[in-house]
């Protein structure tokens, strides 16, 4: 048996690549942990993420850019307690996240709250708690986020998010920072609200924010969009205007495969020739690049068979665990755990028990001979992994586990069915007038 999960033995993952940038198993160890809480479930090392924390803000201390974790990477609580204790702030998209962070003990004044449709709901549960900083994506939202802090008599910290026009290069379905993208305010709004903003003594403008996309790994783009930001600070000032705070948003990609990955000291090096020099408080805010090497979905083997002129290895996870390679054809590099037999050599299509014919995580090559009760591990899965589970086909959401030096935790339990079938349970039938339940309600309470 290896002692590690060799991930050299498939084709997504050769080339030596990223040695020190992924979760390194120990296959007895991870054997033993699928044994006691069963397959299939999310293992993460809280040392991989935080030597990745680590890595960043080293590396980002020159420029003094702080950290904002992008919480929909993996917004796991003890994830949120571990980066959260190492110094590092949140960055949240909804309501939701908000709970999260602050459950796992983050300030407020390290929150900030992105997102394209915030509710009136969440906007006023973020000035009310005191967030740090709201990024504004549209001229509606400014005026909303306004009135909504004219009503409780608080002032709002706003940043405006721009969209600069920037194509980030990456995945389509995960690129937003282009004209015609649905996120950020378009250049030619900026100076309008900005002067807006001064006749609105409910804002606080603190400064401007910017999110090309993600999972970018060639870093000319963040060039050009920080190049877009420097401009706009400057003709700002000229206008008169402060502009205290630079947001640089996340994206910054990892391996999964052969293809390499930038390195965090390049981006900060782009940074401070871009933005570095203005004066301006910055912030960075990341995922994947923190979670995502740090975790692994265990999966068991459960049949093989043979498909035309493929022979398939059909695993206990499926898309709704790990929904990555159907909706972006995304492949993360196969580890095998415990094998029975042993060989090299075998190619498999490995495949999830769910109904679509789009649950498939790739073609594997160079795997041993594969048999039901095998253990699989698909790496690299911090990242937009857990957190973009469902429980499509009545599945349950399954365990996270924290493994470390030989010892595990579990960090989420599993979600059965039952559980969820508790709350369409004992429903009853209202009268439309008797109007919506308090909860339901519409506006700030
Ligand atoms: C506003 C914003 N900030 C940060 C991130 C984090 O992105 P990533 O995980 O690619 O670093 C995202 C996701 O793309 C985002 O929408
Ligand atoms: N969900 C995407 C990343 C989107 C980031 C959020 N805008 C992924 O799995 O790669």
């Amino acid at each position: 048996m290896n002692k590690h999960i060799d991930v050299k033995n498939s084709r997504a993952n050769d080339a030596g690549l990223a040695k020190n940038t992924q979760i390194e198993l120990d296959s007895n160890c991870i054997s033993m942990v699928a044994d006691a809480v069963g397959t299939p479930f999310y293992c993460y090392s809280p040392e991989v993420i935080a030597q990745a924390y680590e890595e960043l803000s080293t590396a980002l201390s020159p420029v003094g850019a702080s950290v904002c974790y992008a919480v929909k990477a993996n917004g796991n609580l003890s994830i949120l307690q571990l980066l959260s204790r190492l110094g590092c702030g949140m960055d949240i998209v909804s309501g939701g996240e908000m709970e999260r962070a602050l459950e796992a003990g983050v300030p407020a004044s390290r929150i900030i709250f992105s997102g394209v449709g915030k509710s009136p709901r969440e906007i006023a549960r973020a000035l009310t708690e005191g967030v740090h900083q709201i990024n504004v994506e549209s001229p509606a939202e400014f005026h909303l986020v306004a009135d909504i802090a004219a009503s409780l008599g608080l002032r709002a910290p706003v940043a405006l998010r721009v969209n600069p026009d920037v194509d980030a290069q990456t995945h389509a379905k995960i690129s937003t920072g282009k004209k015609g993208d649905k996120f950020g305010v378009a250049l030619g709004d900026v100076a309008g609200l900005f002067e807006a903003a001064a006749g609105r003594a409910e804002i606080e403008m603190v400064g401007l924010a910017v999110h090309i996309g993600s999972q970018i790994l060639d870093l000319s783009p963040y060039r050009r969009a920080y190049g877009v930001l420097a401009d706009l600070v400057r003709d700002l000032r000229t206008q008169g205007h402060a502009v205290p705070r630079l947001d640089l948003g996340g994206g910054i990609g990892i391996a999964y495969g052969d293809q390499g990955a930038p390195s965090v000291a390049e981006l900060a090096a782009i940074i401070a020739e871009t933005v570095g020099g203005l004066g301006c408080a910055l912030t960075v805010e990341p995922g994947r690049w923190l979670v995502g090497r740090a975790g692994a979905l265990v999966t068991t083997v459960l049949y093989t068979k043979e498909a035309g002129e493929r022979t398939l290895a059909i695993v206990d996870a499926g898309m709704n665990d790990l929904v990555r390679p159907a909706l972006y054809g995304a492949v993360h590099p196969l580890g095998v755990v415990r094998s029975a037999r042993g060989g090299e050599g075998q190619s498999y299509g490995v495949v999830g028990p769910v109904c679509e014919s789009s649950d498939i995580f790739g073609v594997y090559d160079d795997l041993p001979q594969l048999a039901a009760g095998d253990l699989v591990a698909f790496l690299c899965a911090g990242a937009y992994s857990a957190s973009m589970a469902s429980t499509y086909n009545a599945r349950d959401l399954v365990p996270e586990v924290f493994v470390s030096n030989g010892r595990f935790r579990i960090v989420r339990r599993r979600q059965t069915t039952r559980e969820l079938m508790a709350l369409e349970k004992d429903t009853v039938w209202q009268d439309v007038e008797s109007g919506p339940a308090p909860e339901n309600r519409k506006g700030i309470a």
